[in-house]
């Protein structure tokens, strides 16, 4: 302690306000439960941070640790000062499932993950609208028929799984589809039918998220159903691996004019089954719920603001006609030339970014610029095994860079100052930024593009219209109560 005072003196570094918490840190962590418990944490971090600034810092008998909204802060750990800081436990945490993957390592072999993955990344075929078109056009078809009011955030969950699958095993698990007749294990009764994938995948990212939260006590969550979730998830991701390797030896599919498959071309770069596992695994991870959450918030917005639908639908028709009448193929370049969309998705992402809040754990004794003091101007000093945690929801609603209506939703912002650095930060920044932001944005442009081309009247349908929302996070955010609307056609059809 006398060392780190010494360091942090010389460093000109002044500790940040302190989260007054009894009992040992007991309180606030019993505080910080509840409220994750009754789907408040995102409020309580923001409530912590009005009343102690913008970087807190907070004991807990688990881990102490300190929070920042500051954007500059938020640099330094993930960028200007990348390797003073790591995933912590996350390996160990998310193994089971996971593997060594590149969300879940660190240095040398998150270096050599990522070497492998973004060049696959950096494809046209990546997004790839024809394949999402099979997807999305299962989707309307499921929608009722009759006005009434449904769970789209359901659906949408459905649907990602449906196209991330599809895009990365060559197969899609068919979640979506009413009867499962195409075949392939992921429809095959052995592995419990095209349901059985997306539950046991769902199921054991629910103990991930648990286990993520108990941070170095991690290994006290690990029953039988967590394991027998996750060996079923493996046997099937090893058939596709399997496959994938065999046909690694035949001809070139892509050359023969068959459809990109991203196991595939993974695998004329590594021939070892497990990285190819792991590698699968770590992207759908990532990827489906990330995108079903920006789905999701989009409808659960439109829904409430009809001006902005209106505007928005008026967009899309003139580009690409409706339904009834198309004009032009929605291509990715066309959705590029739509600036509304994107900044309806943008204030999305602000108000909801799906991976709401998030940390690192320091691996060296090192400092945050700003913070310390009790104007917060002063370096704070981080102690190796501290952990720096941020929340970017809160973050991208502070009014200082947002403006007094930081809290509405107002896609115009985006037209008046579309010029936004590490203050707004849905997708990370730095080294280890998203890599599938390109097929996110397309993947939701798309779907929003279809949609509002096939219906005219989106309502809301929730049975308490004007309660704000229930947020829950687990790993990413989603709708405790789901998005209830109403989506048809005037004219019936
Ligand atoms: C709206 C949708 C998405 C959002 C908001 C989002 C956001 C993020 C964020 C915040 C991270 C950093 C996580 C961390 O380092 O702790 C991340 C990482 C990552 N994302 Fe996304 N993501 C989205 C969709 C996708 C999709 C569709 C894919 C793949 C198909 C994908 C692939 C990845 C990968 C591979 C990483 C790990 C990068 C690394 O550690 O080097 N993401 N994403």
């Amino acid at each position: 302690k006398y060392r780190h005072y010494r360091q942090a003196r010389d460093l000109k570094c002044q500790e940040p306000n302190r989260v007054n918490s009894p009992f040992f840190g007991m309180a606030s962590l019993w505080r910080s439960y509840k409220a994750k418990q009754e789907n408040r944490l995102l409020e309580e971090i923001a409530n912590t941070h009005a009343e102690y600034g913008h970087t807190f810092t907070q004991s807990s008998p688990i881990h102490a640790f300190t929070a920042t909204i500051e954007p500059e802060n938020v640099k330094a750990v993930l960028a200007t000062k990348f390797s003073d800081f790591g995933l912590g436990t996350r390996n160990q945490q998310f193994y089971p499932l996971l593997g060594d993957g590149i969300f879940t390592l660190d240095g040398a072999g998150w270096t050599h993950s990522r070497a492998l993955l973004r060049p696959q990344f950096a494809r046209d075929q990546v997004a790839d609208t024809a394949l999402l078109n099979d997807h999305v056009t299962s989707f309307i078809d499921l929608l009722p028929k009759d006005k009434s009011g449904f769970d789209i955030q359901r659906m949408f969950f459905l649907l990602t799984i449906d196209s991330a699958t599809h895009f990365l095993f060559g197969e899609s698990v068919g979640a979506l589809a009413l009867d499962s007749t195409k075949g392939g294990i992921l429809n095959s009764s052995s592995v419990g039918g095209a349901a059985g994938f997306a539950e046991e995948f769902n199921k054991s990212q629910d103990y991930l998220a648990s286990r993520s939260i108990l941070q170095g006590l991690y290994w006290l969550i690990n029953p039988k159903d967590f394991q027998e979730a996750n060996r079923k998830v493996h046997e099937v991701v090893d058939y596709y691996v399997n496959l994938a390797l065999q046909a690694k030896n035949g001809p070139s599919k892509e050359l023969s004019g068959e459809r990109y498959i991203f196991l595939n071309a993974l695998a004329a770069e590594t021939q070892d089954p497990k990285m190819l596992r792991d590698s699968m695994l770590n992207i759908l991870l990532a990827g489906r719920d990330t995108t079903a959450s920006l789905l999701s918030s989009t409808f659960y917005y439109l829904a409430r603001h009809p001006e902005t639908w209106k505007k928005l639908r008026n967009e899309i028709v003139n580009m690409f006609g409706d339904s009834h009448q198309p004009i032009a193929e929605i291509t990715q370049s066309k959705l590029r030339d739509i600036p509304y969309l994107r900044h309806v998705l943008n204030e999305v992402l602000r108000l909801m970014p799906p991976v709401p809040a998030n940390f690192r754990v320091a691996n060296k004794d090192t400092t945050l610029p700003v913070g310390g003091g009790p104007d917060g101007s002063h370096p704070v000093f981080i102690p190796k095994g501290h952990i720096v945690t941020y929340s970017v929801y809160n973050m991208h609603r502070r009014k200082d860079f947002w403006g007094e209506d930081a809290q509405l939703f107002r896609p115009e912002r985006w037209e008046e100052n579309a010029k936004h650095g590490w203050d707004y930060l849905p997708f990370n920044g730095g080294p280890r930024i998203c890599l599938g932001q390109q097929y996110a944005l397309t993947e939701a442009s798309y779907t929003v593009a279809k949609l509002l081309q096939r219906f005219d009247v989106l309502e809301n349908a929730d049975p308490n219209p004007t309660k704000e929302p229930v947020l829950l996070t687990n790993l990413t955010l989603s709708h405790a109560d789901g998005v209830f609307v109403k989506l048809y056609s005037s004219d019936n059809v």
